[in-house]
């Protein structure tokens, strides 16, 4: 991958995290085994839906007035879902639980693990450690280089989940050609499994069971949480069906009760699909791929992306016209990437039992 690197891209599929969050019963973010949850208030109610007060929600139209799909006269358009306040609460949070597994003398460790020279996905790492030194949790960089073999990449990733001082474990993508993320995740062991990258932290998701989710894919869902946009009974358009943001993201879409449908690279007349949704996510990899002409209008639009523009800048999937379509749309940068760090430092103070 060059120019074009995503979180989740269709084009590098070979990625996988996840998490759950059920209206009801079953929590997600919870490992197996009795463990602490992932990123997620207890209580199965996801919150954020519906702000009481009557103030105008970003994305819902109010007492009556305008659906997506009609025009929304008078309705202020273009609103920016920002994750960056959303990302400095959680992290907050996420130093508060650190501070306390501190003191209790098992400070929580995440390990990252890179076999890339992908530009994307240095600048994730980068945040990471610089995100993680922040919050208090210690973080370990193991950089097997572009060539490793998928044997040396999964021996790794064996012996840190067989390392009682390592919680987290995050295998970046791309790999190196012949390694599957899908195929050496499985050697990361589901309660250290903080992207949800194992198979079996998905099949959990897809099957509503506690699980942690991949961060990006859920950063999805709360951050539509946060800016209080209802998901229930709406119609969500996931354009993208990687294994780390799109069908993780469909899972949790539907959990909350949204009519989803997945686009992606050999969806026939992709616009007429896209222009019936809602709720517009937006995880492919290509800049500027979703033109006005794909947003419905009224539709609320999360874009995933995370492309390099010739010039160096980071873009996303959705052309920034698209704006004045939408009644919000997350910005890029400043929208699904900070909250998507905080996320996995999140699972990573729960994988440790905070
Ligand atoms: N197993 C795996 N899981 C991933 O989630 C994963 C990965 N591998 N490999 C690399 C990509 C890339 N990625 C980003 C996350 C946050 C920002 C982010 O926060 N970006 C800032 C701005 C960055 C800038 O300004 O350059 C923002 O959107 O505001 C970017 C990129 C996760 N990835």
């Amino acid at each position: 991958m060059s120019a074009e690197a995503v979180r989740g891209g269709e084009a590098s599929a070979g990625r996988s995290p996840d998490e759950v969050r059920q209206s009801g019963e079953t929590q997600a973010g919870q490992p197996q085994g009795g463990q602490p949850q992932a990123g997620q208030p207890q209580g199965g109610q996801p919150q954020g839906g519906q702000p009481q007060g009557g103030q105008p929600q970003a994305g819902q139209p109010q007492g009556g007035q305008p659906q997506a799909g009609q025009p929304r006269g008078g309705q202020p358009r273009g609103g920016e879902l920002s994750g960056r306040e959303q990302a400095a609460a959680i992290r907050a949070d996420v130093a508060e639980r650190a501070a306390r597994l501190t003191a209790e003398g098992r400070p929580p460790r995440l390990a990252v693990v890179t076999a890339t020279e992908d530009e994307a996905s240095a600048w994730y790492v980068r945040s990471i450690v610089n995100a993680a030194g922040k919050v208090g949790i210690e973080c370990d960089v193991v950089d097997l280089g572009p060539q490793a073999s998928p044997e040396e990449i999964r021996g790794r990733l064996e012996a840190l989940s067989a390392d009682d001082h390592v919680n987290g474990i995050i295998l970046q993508t791309p790999l190196p050609s012949g390694a599957k993320l899908e195929d050496l995740a499985s050697g990361i062991a589901p309660a250290k499994d903080v992207d949800g990258a194992n198979p079996l932290s998905l099949g959990r998701l897809a099957a509503g069971l506690p699980a942690f989710a991949p961060a990006t894919a859920e950063a999805v869902v709360r951050i539509l949480e946060h800016h209080g946009v209802e998901v229930a009974g709406r119609h969500a358009v996931v354009v993208g069906r990687s294994t780390v943001v799109g069908k993780p993201a469909a899972h949790l879409l539907l959990d909350r009760n949204a009519t989803v449908t997945v686009c992606h690279s050999r969806t026939a007349d992709l616009a007429a699909v896209t222009v019936t949704g809602d709720i517009l996510v937006a995880a492919v990899g290509r800049a500027g791929l979703i033109t006005p002409e794909h947003v419905r209008p009224g539709a609320v639009v999360v874009d995933v992306g995370t492309n390099q523009a010739e010039d160096g800048s980071l873009v996303g999937d959705v052309d920034p016209a698209a704006a004045a379509r939408a009644s919000a749309m997350t910005p890029v940068p400043g929208g699904v990437g900070p909250v998507t760090t905080a996320l996995l430092l999140l699972h990573t103070v729960r994988a440790a039992g905070g």
